[in-house]
Order: C-alpha cells, then sequence, then structure tokens
C-alpha cells in the first residue's frame, strides 16, 4: 500500500519540480534588459513593510522584499534557508541576490560580517537547479577562497543550506595528503570550493578534469584573489574557464586590482556597494581603540590585555609565523590563566582546521597571522581583536577587526601602534574607520619582559624561536610597501631584542647594510637597482608573511646574521626568506607545460632532458630540428605556430563542446523514458527505482582531509606537477605537437 503512494508522491514532486523550473526560467526571461524591465537592485527596506505575494515576472513588485520566502527560489533552497534559520535578507543579500538570480555579473562590496556568503551560494544553487544540473554535467560553478579555513567555512554553509538539493560538492583544499583519491571523484563533483592552487594543481595534473560546461565562477574576497600574490595561479584557472559563465565577486574592500575585469572578461557587471554611502566602512557595533605602544612595551602590553581579560575570546593579529609561534610558546610557559592557541599557514592542515574548530566553540586566546584576517566568522563570538603588529593597509584592518562584530552582534578591537606608526592613524579616519585614541594605563602594566629573560636562559629552543622572532619582526617592517609608516630605522632595535627576553641583539644584514648605505649616502633613498630588488623580496615576502596555502617546516636559516664572507651574506638574505618561493617557480617552471602560451613546444634532448622553449625548432622542410638563430625567423615561426595551435585548439574544444552536450541530452532522454516506464512499472521495488538515474539521488558532499600536494610556495612541498606527467607522456606530446606543426 505505501509503494504506489511513494511512486506517486515522487512522480507529483517531480512534476511539481519542473513546473517550477519553468516558472524560475520564465521569471529570469523577464529579467531581461530588453523584456523592459529595470534592472534594480531593490530599494532600501520601509520600516514595516508590508509581506507581498511572490510574483514571478513583475521584478518591480519585489519593493519592499525582506525576506527569502518572498524572492523567487526553488523550493529547496528555500527549505534549506528556513532550516538554516535565515528568515530575512541582510542589505548586500537584497541588493544582489535579485541581479545574481537573473544571471548577471556582480561586483558585491559590504562591510565585514555582512551576509555575502549567501548573496553568492543561492545562486550558485539556484543556477544549477534551473539547469536541471546533474552527476553527469560535472562541474557546473567554482567557489575560489583565497584561505583554506574560509573554503571550508564556505562549504559549511553550502552543505547547510543546499541540503534538500541533489548536487554533489567538493572541498579541494591544500595541505591534505590523498590527493589521488581526490583526483579519481573530482570529476563528479558539480559544486567545487577550493583554494586557487589545489584548483590549478587539478587543472594540470587530473586526467580529463573537465570544466569547460561551468555555469557560474565565484570570487569570494575577490581583491585578494586578484591582488599580485595569486595573479599566476588566477590567470592560468581562468584561461581554462569557458567565456559564457557567470561570475560573482565579493568583499568587504574594493580595490583597484578588483576593477582589474578584463582579466575576468565580466560582462556588464552591477557594482553593488551597499555601504558606500555609510558613515563608517567597519560595523556599526564594533568599537575601535588605537594605542601608541613603544616596540619593547608592545608584549608587556599583550601580556597585560590578556591578563585583564580572561573571560573574553581574544584574536591577536601578528605580522608573521615565527612571532606567532615565540609569543603563543613563551606565553604558553607562564600560565596566563586563559587557554592559549596559535593559527599560522605553516601548521598542517588537520592542526589549522582542529584549531580553527576550537577557537569557535571555546574561551581562548588564538594567535594568528594574517591567516584569519578575512572571512571567517568564528561562531560570532570574538570579544576582542587585538592587532599587536601594525596591518600593512587600511583594507587588512579592515578584514581584521571584521572578526569581530558580524551580522548584529557587538565586539571590540584595539591597534598597538609605534610612534612612528601614527601615521597609520590618520589613514584610517580618512577611510571612515571611527577610531579612538586612548593611552594605556600604565600603573596597570604587567612586565612580562624579565619573565621572559628568565625563560629563555631555561629553554635554549624557545631562545632560538626568540631570535628567529626578532629578525622576521624587523624584516616584515622592511618589506613594507608603505614607507610613511614602516621605517625599519626608526625602531628601538636593541631595547625590543630586549622586550624579548634575548641576552643580546642578534646582528641583522639586510639591517646593517642599510645602516651602512644611509651613512654613507646619508640619505635613505634607495638606489633603483636596490629598490627594484625589495620590491620583488616584497612581494615574494609578503605572499610568505600571510601566506595562507603555505606550510610545512620552517626554513632553519633564517635568521639572516652577518657572514663574514660577504657573498655568502647576499646568499644568506635570499636564501632565508625567498629562496624558497624561487626555487618552486623554477620547479614549477620545468613541470607544468600546460601554462605556457599556446603554442610553445617541449624539446626533449636525446636524453629525454626538456631543452628550453624555442631553443630548438623544427625545419617543417627537411622534418629534421635546426637551430633558428635569426630572431625574426623565430618570431615569425613562434606566430605562425601558435596561431594553428589556437585554430586546432578551438576546433578541438568545440567538437568536444558539441559531443558532451549530446550526451548530456541523450543521458537525459534516457532517464526521462526511465522513469516513465518505472512510474508505470508498480510492481518495481523501490532499489529497482533508485538505480533508474543511479547518482542523481546520491548526494556526494566531498570532503577530502589530506594532501599537501598544494603548490607550496615557500617550502617546496608538494609542487605541482611533481610525477604526474611521464617522460614517455611528455615525449608523445612532444611528437604529437611536431608532428602536427609538421603537417600544417
Ligand atoms: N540573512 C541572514 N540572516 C541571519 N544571519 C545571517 C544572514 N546572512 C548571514 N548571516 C550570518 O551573518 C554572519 C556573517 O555572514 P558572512 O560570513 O556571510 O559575512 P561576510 O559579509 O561574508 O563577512 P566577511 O566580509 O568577513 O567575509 C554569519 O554568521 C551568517 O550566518
Amino acid at each position: 500500500m505505501r509503494r504506489p503512494k511513494s511512486k506517486d508522491f515522487r512522480k507529483q514532486q517531480r512534476i511539481s519540480e519542473e513546473s517550477e523550473i519553468e516558472l524560475l526560467k520564465s521569471w529570469i526571461e523577464s529579467q531581461k534588459p530588453e523584456s523592459g524591465s529595470n534592472p534594480m537592485s531593490l530599494p532600501p527596506l520601509p520600516k514595516n513593510a508590508p509581506v507581498g505575494r511572490v510574483d514571478d515576472t513583475a521584478f518591480s513588485r519585489y519593493a519592499g522584499v525582506g525576506r527569502f520566502e518572498q524572492l523567487p527560489l526553488s523550493k529547496k533552497t528555500k527549505d534549506g534557508l528556513r532550516a538554516a534559520k535565515f528568515v530575512s535578507m541582510t542589505e548586500i543579500q537584497r541588493a544582489s541576490l535579485p541581479h545574481a538570480l537573473c544571471g548577471r555579473d556582480i561586483l558585491g562590496a559590504a562591510k565585514t560580517g555582512s551576509g555575502k556568503t549567501l548573496a553568492f551560494i543561492i545562486p550558485v544553487l539556484e543556477t544549477l537547479y534551473r539547469e536541471r544540473w546533474g552527476p553527469e554535467d560535472g562541474v557546473g560553478s567554482i567557489i575560489i577562497s583565497p584561505t583554506r579555513e574560509l573554503a571550508g567555512q564556505l562549504f559549511d554553509v553550502l552543505k547547510s543550506v543546499g541540503k534538500f538539493h541533489n548536487f554533489s560538492a567538493g572541498l579541494l583544499i591544500g595541505g591534505r595528503k590523498d590527493v589521488d583519491m581526490e583526483k579519481e571523484r573530482v570529476n563528479e563533483l558539480n559544486i567545487l570550493i577550493c583554494t586557487p592552487g589545489r584548483l590549478l594543481q587539478h587543472m594540470d595534473e587530473t586526467p580529463n578534469f573537465e570544466c569547460s560546461q561551468m555555469q557560474v565562477l565565484v570570487l569570494d574576497e575577490a581583491d585578494r584573489i586578484l591582488d599580485s600574490g595569486f595573479k599566476k595561479e588566477l590567470n592560468a584557472i581562468i584561461s581554462q574557464l569557458p567565456k559564457r559563465r557567470q561570475t560573482l565577486l565579493f568583499s568587504a574592500t574594493q580595490t583597484k586590482s578588483i576593477q582589474d575585469l578584463a582579466r575576468l572578461s565580466l560582462k556588464d557587471p552591477e557594482y553593488l556597494s551597499v555601504h558606500e554611502e555609510s558613515v563608517t566602512a567597519t560595523p556599526t557595533l564594533l568599537k575601535q581603540i588605537v594605542m601608541e605602544v613603544a616596540l619593547d612595551q608592545k608584549l608587556n602590553m599583550l601580556w597585560s590585555f590578556i591578563k585583564t581579560h580572561l573571560q573574553s575570546k581574544i584574536l591577536v593579529f601578528l605580522s608573521s609565523c615565527k612571532q606567532v609561534k615565540f609569543v603563543f610558546e613563551a606565553f604558553k610557559k607562564l600560565h596566563p590563566g586563559i587557554p592559549l592557541k596559535c593559527l599560522h599557514g605553516r601548521m598542517k592542515q588537520e592542526r589549522r582546521m582542529a584549531i580553527y574548530s576550537e577557537f569557535c566553540e571555546k574561551r581562548s586566546v588564538l594567535f594568528s597571522t594574517d591567516v584569519a584576517a578575512r572571512g571567517l566568522d568564528f561562531n560570532k563570538a570574538v570579544d576582542w581583536v587585538v592587532q599587536v603588529d601594525c596591518p600593512e593597509n587600511v583594507a587588512s584592518y579592515i578584514h581584521r577587526v571584521g572578526r569581530t562584530a558580524r551580522y548584529k552582534s557587538v565586539g571590540k578591537s584595539v591597534l598597538f601602534l609605534l610612534p612612528s606608526e601614527m601615521q597609520m592613524f590618520e589613514k584610517l579616519k580618512a577611510a571612515k574607520v571611527p577610531v579612538h585614541f586612548n593611552k594605556p594605563k600604565k600603573e596597570l602594566v604587567q612586565p612580562v619582559s624579565t619573565l621572559l629573560a628568565s625563560l629563555l636562559v631555561k629553554y635554549p629552543d624557545l631562545q632560538h624561536r626568540a631570535q628567529r622572532a626578532f629578525v622576521t619582526y624587523l624584516r616584515s617592517i622592511h618589506i613594507q610597501k608603505d614607507k610613511e609608516i614602516f621605517d625599519v630605522m626608526k625602531l628601538p632595535i636593541d631595547e625590543y631584542s630586549a622586550s624579548l627576553g634575548l641576552p643580546m641583539t642578534p646582528k641583522i644584514r639586510f639591517l646593517n647594510q642599510k645602516i651602512k648605505s644611509k651613512g654613507a649616502l646619508a640619505k635613505t633613498i634607495l638606489d633603483e637597482p636596490q629598490h627594484q630588488k625589495e620590491e620583488n623580496e616584497l612581494k615574494i615576502s609578503q605572499k610568505k608573511l600571510d601566506s595562507s596555502d603555505s606550510e610545512g617546516e620552517e626554513t632553519e636559516n633564517d635568521l639572516l646574521l652577518a657572514a663574514d664572507n660577504p657573498k655568502e651574506e647576499g646568499k644568506a638574505s635570499e636564501d632565508a626568506e625567498i629562496m624558497p618561493a624561487t626555487r618552486i617557480l623554477k620547479k614549477k617552471k620545468l613541470k607544468i607545460n600546460v601554462h605556457r602560451p599556446l603554442g610553445t613546444r617541449v624539446v626533449f634532448d636525446d636524453e629525454g632532458h626538456t631543452l628550453p622553449p624555442l631553443a630548438r625548432i623544427a625545419d617543417t622542410q627537411s622534418g629534421k630540428e635546426s637551430l633558428l638563430l635569426d630572431p625574426e625567423q623565430k618570431a615569425e615561426y613562434y606566430r605562425k605556430m601558435r596561431e594553428d595551435l589556437k585554430k586546432a585548439d578551438k576546433e578541438d574544444k568545440l567538437l568536444e563542446r558539441q559531443r558532451r552536450r549530446e550526451k548530456r541530452i541523450k543521458q537525459k532522454m534516457k532517464w526521462k523514458e526511465g522513469n516513465m516506464d518505472e512510474d508505470d512499472d508498480v510492481s518495481g521495488s523501490e532499489s529497482d527505482k533508485a538505480t533508474a538515474r543511479p547518482n542523481k539521488k546520491s548526494k556526494v558532499y566531498f570532503d577530502s582531509d589530506s594532501d599537501d600536494g598544494e603548490r607550496n610556495e615557500v617550502t617546496g612541498k608538494g609542487a605541482i606537477g611533481a610525477g604526474s606527467v611521464s617522460l614517455e607522456e611528455q615525449e608523445a606530446l612532444a611528437l604529437k605537437l611536431l608532428n602536427s606543426m609538421h603537417s600544417s
């Protein structure tokens, strides 16, 4: 008796889903500009606005809409939102959802903690639902996050809001070991939430990894992903995505780089900055304090702050992993009376995730690098954000303090500024950040430096950590871009060293050099080559300092102590902070062929070693290889080769797309037929029916938890391409390319 009921129910459900999809589609159609409707965001919600009926044809009827229920969303999404207790929309959701649901590209900006995540998760679910996306359709949406923790958080939101949908979703982030398992399953996934490095690794290494049908691309913390730190990865990713897609970019801070829209080929994007007119750039319930603290007093201040806030949940930002490690280890040994934790980009991934979850749940102090600066929600319950080291710019400040006072909760923050950094205070005020200046109460300061000195004597390891912390701090100041604020020459380094408990001030090569050059030239302006070098150092080291996707064991030789041999000195400075990254870049160059410009050939010598591209060029007349030394000849040859390959590539892609489309349609037809038959067959068992479209019902929430194979700019672990393409395969590829050249 129950079986026919369940069959009817399913049939009914399918019919209602189909008509729902048709309704949603007709609504989208009605929103196209040529239909005469006005593509606008919803006007500000009037107080006590009446809750109106959902009308799927007239966009203007959405004026006054403030609840998700009133939007033209699928029942499954609405159920998911209701189950997660999301009822009313936040401002950015009201402003962007109508546009995003219509398939428009979006540049969304809104304060931290204002609900930007749902503003892109909902359109992703809806678009795939309307397209009747199924397992055989592969990757339908890619959501990119700059950090692993944030990716994990987005994955949780997707799982909760999308739990009534049948899509499969995967979390692809670095630091996880079982990359092979990921490779096997990645093609079954419909929604990928990933960090740029891991996504690119799959694009490079996973056989048949396919995203040519992808519909929606999302960049969360878009300004960060678009900045120089991820430039290479992002460009390589974009080059492999279909041009016909919807692109959604969200961030609390819009920078110039986000207007670098050409890279993303946005189509008439809607720029929605809901808080632009707001009096403040930070959440209104956030109380912000700035204190002037001398460098040698910073740890005393921090210690005193923790000791006087033992009942609070505190997030402390420091500028490098080594500082985080030292302060964490040292304070832990002093037992302040509140649990201490630390988080930085060089921890093992499992540990990182565990620390993040523990901090969400428990009152404690978390010492962190900027790895925790963006996007993380921490269950809304961080009481204090303490910035011990000055952020690199105003945007960075806004994201850091944004870890508290999220959604409708209150929060407080304090920023320690050195006397030489007080310019930052002015910059914050100019950027509409309501900061109040407070003087520290000297009588409340509990000195910790003497305690540290005795700890360092007792624990030589800790002394080593202190030295590293000292050097990396100075270095972090040295490489900062904003020289108006950050001037390493103004720092009282001996006092600072003593404040860490160090018996002697470590020597620092780059500082000594700078002092020398300052003395000799009587000026601080660096000469051109040196300046250039520093710019480069800045780019690489910056990436490392706030590295989100880098991890592994730290390098041992980064103390940058003065060496006797000047040559060695030079090497030491590069080796210490910069070499690891450069080394990996070289490795990548050797191993990744996919991202070379189209038409660049890989040529092998007799022993199978690759020669630099274009070192040798095949002589198309004789079929032999010859050296083309004439640059014009080379350029012409290169141009032709590129054109040919581009053409061939285009044709291949077109064919492949057609093939997939046909396959998809066939599968759908089959599925439909199968289902109709099945419905007519009353005697069919439940299990038989479930196999009519086997994967459709099986929701794969795939959160692989392992691997250190993600690109690691710092340590060199898990460089892309390692071992993924055998020599034979490379040779075969090269031969194929050569043949196609010859035949053309
Ligand atoms: N419509 C809503 N109703 C209730 N709570 C919401 C709603 N939208 C979002 N939230 C909650 O607000 C908090 C902040 O949301 P979210 O993390 O999306 O902010 P954000 O704007 O992305 O912040 P950031 O800029 O820091 O990344 C979360 O705890 C989320 O659950």
